[in-house]
């Protein structure tokens, strides 16, 4: 048997062993992190262990000699630095609960690197770690951007933002997630950054539909436009800051799931606007669709922070079936059509948040006696 080549890096573990768990793990493990992936599956453990390969989620890639796998939760888990959770949303609290006997005191990174919300709670990933490990927002990153699994573990070349509160966090993790074809940027932003991988699901599901039904590209293009508008003005309104929407976790993934046939988020789109039912569609996708499971809370986020989403209610109502995929636009048909400033709802260059912190700086400016308060 051959030998583990040693690792430079953090001792790091990876739970889920799907498509996007596994191709980080082969990224963690090409910058020099000692990898140990966790699977659910003892024979998908197996596999990666022994052949180096995870052939369900990643056909024809063959994975670091240096990583290594685990269906033993304890083992994945011993002495590790930082965790990367990588399995569906709606089934992270489970798994999370398996966890915190080994994480809840420790010092231990948790980084998320999904993109859904929590359909019971409208929860972000992030705030479900810190309810569940109760541990400080400091020590959890979440990790995005236009990350398509298949084409990183290609080692095409990619960029993405690790975003945690603390900025030591972030840099932390974005040292262990990096080498040669996987570039990381920080941020501290963690809630446009979030909301940016669960928004432009729900845009990717409205472009398949409109693939699905055989519109052309004004109608992909008004809809990705109008979509990053409809993103930004949740986002914001939900603590955001808008230039987070406009990076690598916002545009950046909107244009890569919009126009990749790897997206499964635009697959499922795709077999709606074909005609299949949402039954029909959950049947058929054999990996994680999470944008079909983030459509109702996300709307409810919506509506309790009085934000108007036609284009992600409407692929609520195709996914009801009380809606005709060929009637998608990028506004609600029965909208009164008084026309509208372009960039936001608000006709405001972000929602009112640029009016906001005017206004804070002029206070804070007040408060220290004319003097600038500093930072931004
Ligand atoms: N695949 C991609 O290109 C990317 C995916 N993501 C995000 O990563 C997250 C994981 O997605 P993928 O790896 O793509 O999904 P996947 O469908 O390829 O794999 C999901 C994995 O989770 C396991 N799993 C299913 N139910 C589970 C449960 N109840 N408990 C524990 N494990 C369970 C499956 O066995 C499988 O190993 C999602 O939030 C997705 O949005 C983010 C960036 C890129
Ligand atoms: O998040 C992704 C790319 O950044 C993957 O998108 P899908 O989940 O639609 O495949």
């Amino acid at each position: 048997m051959s030998r583990k080549p040693a690792a430079s890096g953090p001792r790091v573990a990876v739970i889920g062993a799907g498509s996007w768990g596994t191709t980080f793990g082969k990224i963690l493990a090409d910058g020099g992190a000692d990898v140990t992936m966790w699977a659910r599956r003892p024979e998908q453990a197996q596999e990666i262990a022994e052949a180096k390969r995870n052939s369900q989620y990643l056909p024809g890639i063959n994975l670091p000699r240096s990583m290594t796998a685990t269906h033993h939760l304890s083992m994945a888990l011993d002495g590790v630095d930082q965790v990367y959770l990588s399995v569906p949303s709606q089934s992270l609290r489970e798994n999370l609960k398996a966890l915190r006997p080994i994480l809840a005191d420790s010092d231990v990174r948790v980084v998320s690197l999904m993109k859904g919300v929590e359909r019971r709670t409208g929860l972000r990933m992030s705030q479900v770690i810190e309810q569940e490990l109760r541990c400080d927002p400091e020590r959890i990153a979440v990790a995005s951007g236009p990350n398509l699994a298949l084409e990183i573990a290609r080692e095409q070349p990619t960029a993405a933002v690790i975003s945690s509160v603390s900025q030591d966090t972030a840099e932390i993790v974005a040292r262990a997630a990096r080498n040669r074809y996987f570039r990381t940027f920080v941020n501290t932003d963690v809630i446009g950054t979030e909301f940016g991988g669960v928004l432009k699901n729900l845009i990717a599901v409205a472009i398949g539909i409109v693939d699905g039904v055989g519109y052309g590209e004004n109608t992909k293009a008004s809809i990705i436009t109008r979509g990053l508008v409809e993103m930004t003005d949740f986002a914001v309104a939900n603590g955001a800051q808008p230039e987070t929407l406009q990076g690598l976790a916002g545009l950046g993934d909107l244009i890569a799931t919009c126009q990749s046939p790897l997206s499964r988020n635009n697959t499922a789109g795709r077999l709606l606007g074909q005609g299949y039912s949402y039954q029909d569609v959950v049947k058929q996708m054999n990996q994680t669709a999470e944008g079909l499971a983030s459509v109702a809370p996300v709307l409810q986020l919506a509506r309790d922070a009085g934000v108007d989403m036609p284009i992600v209610e409407q692929v609520k109502r195709v996914l009801d079936g009380t809606m005709n995929p060929r009637d998608i636009a990028p506004h609600l048909t029965t909208d009164d059509d008084t026309p509208q400033g372009e960039r936001t709802q608000n006709g405001q260059a972000d929602g009112g948040g640029a009016l906001r912190r005017a206004f804070q700086r002029a206070f804070d400016q007040f408060r220290n006696g004319g003097r600038s308060a500093g930072g931004n």
